[in-house]
């Protein structure tokens, strides 16, 4: 019985935060970019340039594999522009959530970049989801920036880290 009840407890936990993610995302973003899950990334990873377009202290702590960093605050068009040619490439960009990233989204799509998505609830729905993580000596790593006090609730399976 205590089993069941266990069972019971852990899936509305999942279904109330998941729920809540989306009301966060709903609230957040304009849809802009359309969104890719993150079973979704992790299925085809290998098919995508991924952008981390949080700070350079975040991406620091730990990254997506062979992620490339652009930074928000300091976002380049020019070295976009430099790095990536071809504007077909099939781009994921991701944040802590997807909130900043759907900005760096439309700012590639300005530029001509046609084939972006933006990671739905970013590295901590990744993680959360038991996905590795790597840090600056490409090793996986449970550790993940978590922005603030505020978005750090939203990241659950990862050591946290704040500065
Ligand atoms: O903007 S955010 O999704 O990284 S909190």
């Amino acid at each position: 019985m205590r089993f069941f009840i266990n069972i019971l407890f852990f899936i509305t936990f999942i279904s109330y935060s998941q729920d809540s993610l989306n009301n966060l995302l709903e609230r957040s973003t304009k849809h802009s970019i359309p969104f890719i899950s993150v079973e979704q990334l992790k299925a085809h990873q290998q098919n995508f340039l991924l952008l981390d377009a949080r700070e350079w202290e975040e991406f620091h702590i730990s990254h997506l594999q062979n992620a490339l960093w652009v930074g928000y605050k300091n976002f380049s068009a020019e070295e976009i522009q430099q790095q990536i040619k071809n504007k077909e490439t099939p781009i994921v960009v991701y944040c802590s959530l997807g909130i900043r990233s759907e900005k760096i989204g439309e700012q590639l799509k300005k530029l001509g970049y046609n084939n972006i998505q933006n990671l739905y609830g970013g590295i901590f729905e990744w993680k959360n989801k038991g996905y590795p993580v790597f840090n600056n000596q490409e090793q996986i790593t449970e550790k993940v920036h978590a922005f603030n006090k505020r978005w750090g609730k939203w990241l659950h399976n990862a050591e946290k880290v704040y500065e």
